[in-house]
């Protein structure tokens, strides 16, 4: 059972070692986890950004950036077409974000030639490990998908629980986060919770169990979902947490991060490879996470 981020650091020991591509390397946390990441035996990586930079960053650091294949490409959006380009012509299994805006990246994952796209939808799916909790949470989606519709939602969860295979939970349990734990016409998203809830007893959602909507204490606190008396397997027991919106989502995620103290990991899912995507303000303890989180995912893949 993966309980842990030390758990998540084993088994990516023992499903990798795999190949990131990283886009715009010229992030000293970035280069400090890929560093860890190899020295760990989980991920080789190519590094493409400013070469002058990379090279500044890894001297200050004493980082030995010799042992990494490096692509000199200084502007952004070029520089994140050629790191997913390496993925998709196999050079690389995977892409990790760097010193660049989140939007960028997700245009080249997005771009119709080079691009990582499936027909599927892509999401964003963050791992926490909360201190007093004794199992990892999943949130989804904090930062690719704005507004999604029903559809949409339905296909964030599926691409959760793909991810929450990857942490070997068998049947994952997916709370839909709203407000209130009671549909109301008035509140969208309650109704769309109810829907996505419907769809799961349908078995249009599978290989989890879905309820919803739930206010966020009634998805994780056993005593708060009996104290408004919900009966319900997932009540208090959510592995996943899906957010409305990115609104929410990136609320609860930096919350978690700032006055929780969680370690944290976060990929986007759902494309060709998975994509490694962290806050730029994220530690290097989260980079080297979600690269390992990354190798668990690609190895489902590959
Ligand atoms: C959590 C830690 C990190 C953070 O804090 S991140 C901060 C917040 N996040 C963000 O700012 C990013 C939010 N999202 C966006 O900016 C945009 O949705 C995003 C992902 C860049 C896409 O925007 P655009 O490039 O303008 O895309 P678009 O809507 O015009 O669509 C272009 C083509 O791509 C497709 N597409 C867009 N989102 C998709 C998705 N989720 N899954 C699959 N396909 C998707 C879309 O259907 C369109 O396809 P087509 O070209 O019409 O065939």
């Amino acid at each position: 059972m993966i309980r842990s981020f030390q758990d998540v650091m084993k088994i990516a020991k023992e499903r990798g070692p795999k190949v990131i591509s990283v886009a715009c390397a010229q992030d000293i946390e970035v280069l400090m986890a890929v560093d860890a990441a190899k020295k760990e035996g989980i991920a080789d990586a190519i590094l493409v950004g400013n070469k002058e930079e990379i090279e500044a960053l890894a001297k200050q650091e004493n980082i030995d950036i010799a042992k990494f294949q490096l692509i000199d490409i200084k502007d952004p959006a070029e520089a994140s077409l050629k790191a997913v380009e390496l993925v998709s012509t196999g050079k690389a299994h995977m892409v990790m974000k760097g010193m660049v805006d989140t939007s960028v990246i997700l245009k080249a994952v997005l771009n119709a030639e080079v691009g990582l796209r499936t027909g599927n939808v892509l999401s964003h799916v963050a791992v926490f490990d909360v201190p007093g909790y004794d199992r990892l949470f999943i949130v989804t989606d904090a930062a690719m998908n704005i507004a999604p519709d029903l559809p949409t939602k339905k296909q964030i969860i599926e691409n959760a629980v793909e991810v929450a295979y990857a942490l070997d939970i068998e049947v994952p349990k997916v709370g839909v986060i709203c407000a209130k734990e009671k549909a109301n016409p008035k509140m969208p998203d309650t109704m769309d919770a109810q829907a996505l809830a419907e769809m799961n007893e349908k078995g249009e959602i599978k290989g989890c169990i879905v309820g919803g909507p739930f206010a966020l204490d009634n998805a994780v606190s056993v005593e708060a979902a009996k104290h408004k008396g919900i009966n319900h397997p997932v009540a208090g027991y959510a592995d996943i947490l899906m957010a409305p919106d990115i609104e929410a989502g990136n609320v609860l995620y930096k919350s978690m991060v700032y006055f929780a103290n969680a370690k944290n990991a976060g990929v986007i899912v759902g494309a060709k490879a998975p994509v490694v995507l962290t806050s730029r303000a994220d530690s290097e303890e989260a980079k080297l996470y979600s690269i390992a989180l990354g190798v668990l995912c690609a190895a489902k893949m590959f």
